[in-house]
């Protein structure tokens, strides 16, 4: 038996699902988490939500704050026209370290990128360091005490351009008032709120997209 909760859903998703196929992936998660374990994918109810705002977006390059064991960045990059790419922070390496076996067994490696450590230092050296231009799609599911303030870097980094799509997660459970009242409220976001449910519960949460408008 694996050690760590993360390590055994790997362990399901590698004797269950069919290797190089990102939707099954996706599905074996979500039936091991929904059925076994709970863990905080955003799962398949806030996923499908997911999928139509990134079909709509259409992007070229995602950004993703909060890794965990992949399931997010499989479900995006499963999505992603060819040339595009998702660059993915993770900051708890033995998390990391788990995504990336997800991803390669997903087969999704060559679009996605996981990058070791915190949004606050990774954010500024995106362009300098990864050679990012602007982002168009950011979903946003690492921590909401740390939404509104990586939010703004990305703003100051000038990594958000007009039409930029920012998605985040969790927005209703546990909650990200400060982040919904900032991107409400600014005048620098077009908003839309999603409610949904808690993955694998009947909790009530709830998505918010804001596009950019322009500084
Ligand atoms: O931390 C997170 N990041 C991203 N997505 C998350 C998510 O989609 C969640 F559903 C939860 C969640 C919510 C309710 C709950 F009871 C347990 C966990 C968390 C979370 C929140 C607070 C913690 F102390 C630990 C985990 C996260
Ligand atoms: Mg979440």
């Amino acid at each position: 038996m694996a050690q760590r909760l993360e390590e055994r859903i790997l362990e399901y998703v590698k004797q269950h699902a069919a290797e190089g196929d990102p939707q099954s992936v996706v599905d074996h998660i979500d039936k091991y988490c929904s059925q076994n374990e709970w863990a905080m994918h955003v799962g398949d109810e806030k996923g499908l939500i997911l999928d139509q705002v990134v079909k709509e977006t259409n992007p070229t390059i995602v950004l993703e704050l909060g890794t965990y064991c992949g399931y997010s960045a499989t479900r995006i990059a499963r999505l992603l026209k060819p040339g595009s790419r998702l660059l993915t922070v993770e900051m708890n390496p033995e998390n990391a370290a788990v995504a990336k076996q997800m991803i390669q067994f997903a087969g999704v490696q060559d679009k996605v990128e996981i990058l070791e450590g915190s949004t606050e230092v990774i954010i500024p050296s995106l362009k300098t360091k990864y050679g990012v231009d602007r982002v168009d799609f950011v979903f946003i599911d690492h921590f909401s005490e740390r939404y509104t303030a990586d939010t703004k870097l990305l703003e100051e980094c000038q990594l958000i351009k007009k039409g930029s799509v920012l998605l985040a997660d969790n927005v209703v459970f546990p909650g990200a008032p400060d982040f919904l009242e900032y991107v409400r409220t600014c005048g620098r976001y077009d908003c839309t709120y999603y409610p949904s449910h808690l993955e694998y519960s009947d909790k009530l949460d709830a998505l918010e997209k804001a596009v950019f408008k322009g500084p």
